[in-house]
């Protein structure tokens, strides 16, 4: 049966970077999900490849035609910004062989979970432990231009509540991978979406 796998986990508990690696391993095959957001393009960035670039307008649209998978929006101090994914065509979850990797919230599992059907949606929730966690946050902080410590200090005391023992269990989020040595993490992930496939 063809799944979507979605890597969940506080900030700075490894999720880019073991994504980024999932993506690459050659024995599982996952397929990328494009998301879409109503955020400018930054200069580095290219549509269709960090993210589909649309405008408010045209997420009206996608909701209206009820192709809007999940959705999730931040208020920015450059208003209000929203990051979802489309049924565009990019999942086609009929093809038995297609599995899909993405990064997620707790709210996007929940959501794909509701439009696809839970047996279709396998979570990948990564833990590290808390000192470590900030020590690794603040060292990726500590390289950026402008720092923003700040920041980094809010999402930490945030995550606590998002990411409550309580709300994990209520999604039934059991399983966690422990991200303290990556190859290790790995190994057992891969070993357990090798199950699935
Ligand atoms: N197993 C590991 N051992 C040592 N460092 C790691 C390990 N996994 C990730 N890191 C490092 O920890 C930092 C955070 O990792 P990453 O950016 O992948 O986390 P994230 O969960 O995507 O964070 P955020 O949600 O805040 O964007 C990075 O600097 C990364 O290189």
């Amino acid at each position: 049966m063809a799944r979507i796998f979605i890597v969940m986990g506080k900030s700075a508990t490894g999720k880019d970077t073991i994504y980024k690696k999932l993506l690459e391993s050659e024995e599982l095959h996952l397929k990328k999900v494009v998301m879409y957001t109503t955020r400018p393009i930054r200069k580095a960035e290219t549509e269709g490849v960090e993210y589909h670039f649309v405008d408010e307008n045209r997420l009206k649209e996608l909701q209206q035609q009820n192709k809007v998978i999940e959705h999730r929006s931040y208020n920015t101090i450059h208003g209000k910004w929203h990051y979802f994914t489309v049924n565009d065509g990019q999942i086609d979850l009929e093809q038995e062989h297609n599995n899909y990797l993405m990064i997620g919230t707790l709210e996007t599992y929940q959501q794909i979970k509701e439009y696809y059907g839970k047996d279709r949606v396998v979570p990948i929730y990564l833990e590290v432990e808390d000192g470590i966690r900030l020590l690794r946050a603040f060292r990726r902080e500590q390289k950026q231009v402008q720092p923003k410590y700040a920041e980094l200090c809010r999402r930490y005391l945030a995550d606590e509540e998002d990411f409550s023992d309580q709300n994990l269990s209520k999604l039934g989020i059991i399983r966690r991978y422990q991200n303290k040595d990556m190859n290790t993490c790995l190994y057992k992930i891969t070993k357990d979406i090798k199950k699935l496939l």
